[in-house]
């Protein structure tokens, strides 16, 4: 993945701006949009692949790679994503939150895949909730990435202002990707004219400059983040005016603690990795004490969580009835006493302190929530079978990884096709293991053990010849049609997989990405 998706988003950028130079070298490489009698504009490849690409890409910068852990992806769908975003490095623990319970059965086949699946190297985790994007759902505290793909346009007005605040006040993760449709590209699909130039299940299809504003607003009400919008889905030739098919926002946190990474001793309120927290910063801003009934009450914008702090040490009530709220948030103690409460609220359902009586209250849940800012429901958790590769195991698999490389390379240099043997010095792929060894016999004498043919210092590669005439004409089958709803397009896009054939695109390092990821589904 990191080979064959990370260079796409570069590489697509690079053919839109250098589209005007009518330079069709290497077009079957390139993303572009052309206009097609019936259908209008047709994308290569589909917007919704160049979206999860562009997606995908950003997790993958430099700046984070392989430290996104957990990664929250709203309006989950069918999981389509999801699918790729298991494979982005790294992440550890997948929270798919979508309104919708349907999708779901349609996207079970992902989460039962142990009979036929190689098990995964690292541990993976994926939560599947229903519930409303715009609740701060505790489970939510410690994402390091939060996604939304072509979700914000099918939310109300107002449960997109709590959005916001959930995910720039709440979970405040490092990395915040959210994409929309770009109102401005709807002139070019001619059946939206009767829909007054929009998709008719999206409450709003924004402008660029629309979008700018929207995101330029947020960044100023959570000044710690910062902003920058790129497109996805080219159009045709001639339309760059426009900008792209779908936009994208990538919003980065400044100065983003990971929740783990927490001084303990420091005045927060620390969630270990599945213990969710209060952050001490946003209750000073906000909390108010309630003397008589022994009540911390901590607010935010959005609700009113209270505990009953009957608990608290005679010190700290003293100091609570005395309303000394600047000295009482800069106690340890009480720091101590706020993580035990909200620990044992959230771990014991009924409390052993306090004989079964929830000492919870929550403005949306009433008397007896059962856990703090519980607003989801589980759908479906599931862990991935996964196993700790031996060295012996990894040397192999990254060598062939190689060498397919390397075959693939040779076919993209055209070298005369009766050339099948393909020498590779061993040293070169040593390269490729030098983390693991430096032992040049002893990986010698692995790839003997396994069927590889050494001379000398050259491992000899004989190249199969495969028939590759099927590969790039079923393009016809993808639904590449951005102006029906979002509905029909996946029900198009499952039906064109659900037949069992590999319709690989012969499209740049897309079409592993495909033969990869695509593959038929187990029918
Ligand atoms: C167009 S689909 C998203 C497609 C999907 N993200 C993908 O990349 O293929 C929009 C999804 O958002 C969900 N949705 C709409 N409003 C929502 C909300 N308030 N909270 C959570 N999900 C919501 C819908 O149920 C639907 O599954
Ligand atoms: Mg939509």
């Amino acid at each position: 993945l990191d080979a064959f998706l990370r260079p796409y988003y570069k590489n697509f950028s690079f053919t839109f701006t250098k589209q005007n130079d009518s330079d069709d070298e290497g077009s079957e490489d390139q993303v572009y949009a052309e206009y097609h009698e019936e259908k209008g504009v047709v994308f290569f490849p589909p917007v919704y692949v160049q979206r999860y690409a562009a997606v995908t890409d950003c997790l993958m910068d430099d700046v984070w790679y392989g430290k996104l852990e957990k990664v929250a992806d709203f309006g989950y769908h069918d999981m389509s994503f999801i699918k790729y975003l298991k494979e982005v490095p790294g992440i550890q623990h997948i929270m798919g939150v979508d309104i919708e319970t349907i999708p779901i059965q349609s996207s079970s086949d992902l989460l039962s895949s142990e009979d036929y699946m190689p098990k995964r190297e690292n541990p993976l985790k994926v939560t599947l909730f229903q519930g409303n994007a715009a609740d701060p759902d505790y489970r939510l505290i410690g994402c390091d990435a939060v996604i939304a793909i072509e979700m914000i346009e099918h939310m109300l007005p107002h449960d997109l202002d709590r959005f916001v605040q959930t995910v720039f006040g709440f979970i405040k993760p490092w990395v915040v990707v959210l994409t929309t449709p770009n109102g401005d590209f709807n002139v070019l699909f001619k059946s939206m004219e009767k829909n007054g130039l929009r998709r008719l299940d999206h409450f709003f299809e924004w402008s660029r400059e629309q979008y700018h504003d929207w995101c330029t607003n947020i960044v100023l009400r959570y000044p710690q983040y910062s902003v920058s919008c790129k497109g996805i889905g080219p159009g045709p030739p001639d339309t760059a005016h426009l900008g792209c098919c779908s936009q994208m926002a990538i919003f980065v946190s400044k100065n983003y603690i990971k929740q783990q990474d927490l001084d303990p001793n420091s005045l927060a309120l620390v969630a270990s990795k599945d213990v969710p927290s209060l952050s001490l910063d946003d209750m000073t801003s906000s909390y108010e004490c309630i003397p008589d009934n022994n009540m911390l009450c901590i607010t935010n914008e959005l609700n009113c969580t209270t505990l009953q702090v009957k608990k608290f040490s005679k010190t700290t009530q003293n100091m609570m009835a005395k309303n000394k709220i600047d000295s009482l948030v800069h106690t340890r103690e009480v720091v101590d006493e706020i993580r035990h409460l909200t620990k044992m609220l959230n771990f014991d359902k009924s409390c052993k302190q306090c004989g079964g009586d929830h000492i919870l209250h929550n403005f949306n849940w009433g008397e007896n929530a059962p856990y703090w800012n519980e607003y989801y429901k589980v759908v479906r958790d599931y862990n991935y079978p996964f196993e700790t590769k031996s060295d012996e195991c990894r040397i192999l698999d990254l060598i062939c990884e190689e060498i397919n490389s390397l075959v693939d390379k040779q076919w993209d240099d055209e070298f005369p096709a009766e050339i099948n043997r393909l020498e590779i010095p061993i040293d070169h792929l040593m390269k490729a293991v030098v983390h693991i060894t430096d032992d040049v016999d002893k990986v010698k004498e692995l790839l003997e053990w396994n069927g590889y043919q050494i001379v000398g210092d050259l491992v000899v590669h004989s190249r199969l010849i495969v028939d590759t005439t099927s590969i790039g004409t079923h393009d016809d089958d993808w639904a590449d049609n951005e102006t029906v709803s979002d509905w029909d397009t996946s029900d198009v896009r499952s039906s064109s997989l659900s037949d069992g054939s590999t319709n690989v695109p012969d499209f740049y390092g897309l079409k592993l990405f495909f033969s990869l990821y695509m593959s038929p589904p187990n029918t």
